[in-house]
């Protein structure tokens, strides 16, 4: 890694989604890599960290008696600054951190210690956030649960598990839920954490300079489908597919004409002030005013960031897209205030 940065990958998903299964996995590959798993358990009991111990020789920390989300967030911070100081005195030797959350964890919260502490931030780099759904009781978690919602909203990339005990149709369903939730993460099955390195580690989903990648079909298909919703429910596919109101939505901003860069800033500034706490994660590829280089922006919470990018190809239509995932936004506020941001 050029950065000198240590990577780190949050892997979350609910109860039982299959975590421990696809970390043992991952740390059972040969794959030559050092890594130090931050295991996150409620209770003293820690079978996870036993069978993890027990099949591999890589360094376990466990936190326990609370949730890294919540009460030992500091106790996280700590562990993570102690890993880099260690290391950098050659105690330790490791070259990636997974932390994996309980299943209860809010995911947020998590991803924020590496921005907000200083010394974790100089020390480690967010890669990604991974995030496991159960194809077999994923449904009912997300109907009532909250912190299932938010693993969704916040994931970079989703692994479904438990596929096999499902059917096709009812998988297909889920995806389309999920994709409706996040749209910006790709989703994959895995038969029992069955995943290469390659997608697990590097994705760098927190990069500025990473691509933004949505699918442009399942949008425009979106809003087709709420535009004419009676009219969509007669040719459903699915007759069993009923809608559900999730309140982690997502929704993209386009537009063809350049952002003037001060209007744009402003509006972002004050809306996070606002809905900050509601705002998941966002990302955009921007077109701008003043450059001829694209734009790319991202955030978390009320933490932003821009970057500029490649140049504009010739022959490339320039415009701006941006995709907010967050929880009960107002799209219409988000809407209408992008576009006077417009020059
Ligand atoms: N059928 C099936 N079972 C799976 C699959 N992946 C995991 N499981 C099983 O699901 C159960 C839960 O898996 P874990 O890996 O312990 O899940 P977890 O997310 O770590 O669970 P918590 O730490 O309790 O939140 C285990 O019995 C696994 O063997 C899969 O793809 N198919």
């Amino acid at each position: 890694m050029s950065s000198g940065l240590i990577p780190a990958t949050i892997l979350t998903g609910f109860l039982g989604s299959g975590k421990t299964t696809l970390l043992k996995r991952v740390l059972s590959e040969a794959h030559g890599q050092k890594i130090a798993v931050i295991e996150n358990e409620f209770g003293e009991e820690n079978i996870d960290n036993e069978i993890l111990v027990a099949d591999t020789k890589e360094q376990i920390i466990q936190l326990s008696n609370g949730c890294i989300c919540c009460s030992i967030r500091e106790d996280l911070r700590s562990t993570l600054s102690d890993l880099a100081t260690r290391r950098r005195k050659g105690e330790l030797d490791f070259d990636r951190v997974v932390i994996e959350t309980t299943g209860l964890a809010d995911p947020g919260p998590v991803a924020q210690t590496f921005f907000m502490d200083d010394e974790v931030a100089e020390s480690y780099l967010l890669d990604s956030v991974l995030t496991l759904v159960d194809a077999k009781h994923a449904q009912k978690q997300l109907d009532d649960r909250q912190e299932a919602r938010r693993q969704i909203g916040f994931a970079d990339q989703l692994f479904i598990s438990k596929a096999d005990l499902v059917d096709a149709a009812d998988l297909e369903a889920l995806a389309h839920r999920l994709k409706h939730m996040n749209p910006r993460a790709p989703q994959r099955p895995v038969n029992f954490g069955e995943v290469s390195i390659a997608e697990v580690f590097d994705l760098r989903g927190f990069n500025l300079n990473a691509k933004l990648e949505i699918d442009p079909e399942f949008l425009s298909a979106d809003e087709h489908a709420h535009d004419h919703h009676d009219h969509d429910h007669e040719h459903c596919d699915h007759p069993h597919h009923h809608h559900h109101d999730d309140d982690v939505k997502s929704f993209v901003f386009r537009a063809s004409r350049p952002f003037s860069p001060a209007k744009l800033e402003d509006f972002l500034g004050s809306v996070v002030q606002i809905y900050g706490p509601r705002m998941l994660r966002y990302k955009g590829v921007l077109h701008m005013q003043g450059t001829d280089r694209k734009v790319i922006f991202q955030g978390v919470h009320q933490l932003m960031g821009s970057d500029l990018g490649p140049k504009w190809e010739a022959a490339e239509e320039r415009g701006s897209k941006m995709v907010f995932i967050g929880i009960d936004l107002p799209r219409e506020v988000f809407q209408q205030g992008l576009e006077q941001c417009l020059a």
